[in-house]
């Protein structure tokens, strides 16, 4: 059995399309003129920081709230405005949201019995299509188990078959991974893009995880302010983040504010000087990565590099990477990474001075007020 596809795409080839969305809940801009276009067969990663908007979004698309402002459409027609049994779309809550007392194939059938349109009551029909879905998420041989006599990744999966089973147009995750331990995430990421590669479903997972929405992700959209910051491949968005905010969100970046003076860059750790020529009194953002930062003594930086001084605080061993933290002379946290395998730091002393240099080709310059 091959699951239907109902689907008709816009001129452009994009499955569903968000223009101007707002969201206010009184005071609180929670969605502001928000534009994101999702592709057909795509896994698209959200990523956004606690309350930038996420699980909102997720709510819009699937009509359990409506926008104040913009619209919203599926395959080219409106969602706004049609409740959301009649949306086609799929949505997996962040803890499952399974019903305790019903085996796992009843969980997974539920949807098909008594959903509003399209209800089914041929029970070979329900058993066939329920044991497809099963299959899917490699649960074939669990379907008469209780929901509580299963791991919390075969719990995972069968809210993703529930949602499956009913062959939405999309799928929404809400942050899908946050309930699983750190072990299990790791499987499920590819479990999911496994999934979601042989159905041929879009998916559009929201998580405030960095990591997450880069392995996840075909595509990858920041989400900052209610807005979408950027949309690109997770190695663009990492490696050239177009603006400050999605610098920030990928938790790799340290970011030094200053104004533009006699073409170099008057920041709180010093003049900076700037490949590009800008305009005299211009706010400007420095991004360094974590990893472009070499540490030396003040008296020792190599030629072509520019750099700042700054005072080791404290380090922090995650395995095959150290995290090194940093002040500023005016209280700026600078973080350095160093790779286990190949070393660049040399022995840090808390408390001493160090100069932290880096090549001026692999800084990137943002214009506008921080
Ligand atoms: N029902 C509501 N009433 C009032 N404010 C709300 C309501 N729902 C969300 N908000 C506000 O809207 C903003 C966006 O909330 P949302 O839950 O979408 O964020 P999020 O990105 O999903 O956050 P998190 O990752 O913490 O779940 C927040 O400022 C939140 O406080």
């Amino acid at each position: 059995m091959v699951f239907a596809c109902k689907k008709r795409l816009t001129e452009e080839g994009q499955l569903l399309e968000l223009n101007g969305v707002t969201r206010l809940y009184g005071d609180v801009v929670a969605l502001d003129g928000l534009d994101l276009s999702v592709p057909d067969d795509t896994y698209l990663s959200l990523l956004g920081a606690s309350g930038a908007g996420k699980t909102t979004l997720l709510r819009l698309i699937a009509g359990f709230e409506e926008p104040n402002r913009g619209e919203l459409l599926l395959n080219g027609e409106r969602l706004d405005g049609k409740p959301p049994h009649l949306r086609d779309i799929g949505f997996v809550f962040q803890n499952f949201a399974l019903f305790s007392h019903l085996s796992v194939a009843e969980n997974v059938a539920f949807g098909l019995r008594y959903r509003e349109v399209g209800r089914l009551e041929n029970e070979a029909e329900i058993r066939e299509r329920t044991q497809h879905a099963l299959e899917l998420v490699g649960l074939e041989d669990f379907g008469h188990r209780g929901v509580g006599e299963i791991s919390g990744g075969q719990r995972q999966r069968v809210a993703l078959a529930r949602t499956l089973v009913t062959e939405p147009q999309i799928v929404l995750l809400d942050e899908p991974l946050g309930a699983l331990d750190a072990n299990l995430r790791a499987r499920m990421c590819d479990e999911l893009r496994a999934i979601r590669e042989r159905l041929k479903v879009s998916f559009l997972h929201v998580t405030g995880s960095e990591t997450e929405a880069l392995t996840m992700g075909d595509t990858v959209a920041v989400l900052a302010e209610g807005r979408i910051a950027q949309v690109d491949n997770s190695r663009s968005l990492f490696t050239q983040p177009k603006n400050p905010a999605s610098a920030r969100h990928l938790n790799a970046w340290n970011l030094l504010s200053g104004v533009v003076e006699n073409g170099a860059l008057r920041t709180s750790v010093g003049l900076l000087p700037i490949g590009e020529k800008v305009a005299d009194d211009t706010p400007v953002q420095l991004a360094v990565r974590f990893d472009d930062i070499g540490v030396c003594a003040p008296s020792d930086v190599p030629a072509g590099h520019d750099h700042f001084e700054a005072t080791y605080v404290t380090g922090e061993f995650n395995g095959p990477t150290a995290l090194s933290f940093f002040r500023t002379p005016d209280g700026e946290l600078i973080q350095v990474v160093d790779h286990l395998s190949d070393p660049r730091l040399p022995q840090l002393e808390e408390g001493k001075s160090y100069a932290l240099f880096f090549s001026p080709d692999s800084a990137v310059l943002f214009k506008g007020a921080a």
